[in-house]
């Protein structure tokens, strides 16, 4: 929701597509409208890509291997750094900024074949809730930007908004998004 306020122009396109897509007058927004709206989705892949919810996934080598020159002994533990790969220019371009129309027509996705993009991990321990927790995402979000729109509280500026992250094993925004809901007649 941050990065959305940040761009109203994405914040615009989604909305209408989500309206659009889903039609007017719906009451509940239910398990049937998931995976409907492809904007939605490739919102969801662009956050994960910016600000991964647990940005280290350890491995430990069970033999001696070499990884681009270096010697890795094993029994060694080594951190993959997903906020690092999802601001690398030389995999992205313009990686700071937010741009979910990258992931249209591309094969890019977070379910572990793409080492790109993988905030749910990969291979054998990859995270087993990435279905759940991806339709509770969805569901979500759904349901806030098809009922409401949102302003700024009185007084706050877009400018004034903090992006620090904070945490340890998973990271949270230090400073929770304040936005007022205004309801939508649909
Ligand atoms: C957006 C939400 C979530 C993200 C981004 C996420 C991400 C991750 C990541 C990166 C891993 C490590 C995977 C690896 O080492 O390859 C993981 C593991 C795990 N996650 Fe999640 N997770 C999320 C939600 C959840 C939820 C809601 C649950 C439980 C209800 C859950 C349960 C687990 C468990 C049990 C593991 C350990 C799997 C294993 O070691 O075999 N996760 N998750």
């Amino acid at each position: 929701m941050t990065e959305l306020f940040r761009s109203p122009r994405v914040m615009k396109k989604v909305q209408e597509e989500i309206r659009t897509t889903l039609g007017t007058g719906k009451k509940r927004i239910t398990e049937e409208d998931l995976n409907k709206v492809d904007y939605l989705q490739h919102i969801i892949k662009e956050t994960f890509r910016l600000h991964p919810p647990i940005p280290l996934v350890t491995r430990q080598t069970s033999a001696h291997i070499k990884i681009q020159g270096y010697d890795i002994p094993a029994s060694t533990a080594l951190q993959i750094n997903l906020w690092t790969i999802g601001r690398d220019p030389k995999r992205w371009t313009d990686p700071e900024d937010f741009i979910p129309e990258r992931f249209i027509d591309s094969s890019i996705d977070f379910r572990g074949q793409n080492f790109n993009l993988l905030p749910f991990g990969s291979g054998r321990r990859i995270c087993p809730a990435l279905p759940m927790a991806v339709a509770a995402m969805e569901l979500a979000l759904l349901n806030l930007l098809y009922f409401f729109d949102w302003r700024l509280p009185d007084g706050m500026k877009t400018e004034d908004f903090d992006m620090e992250e904070v945490g340890t094993l998973s990271v949270v925004k230090k400073v929770p998004l304040m936005l007022v809901p205004v309801a939508q007649r649909q």
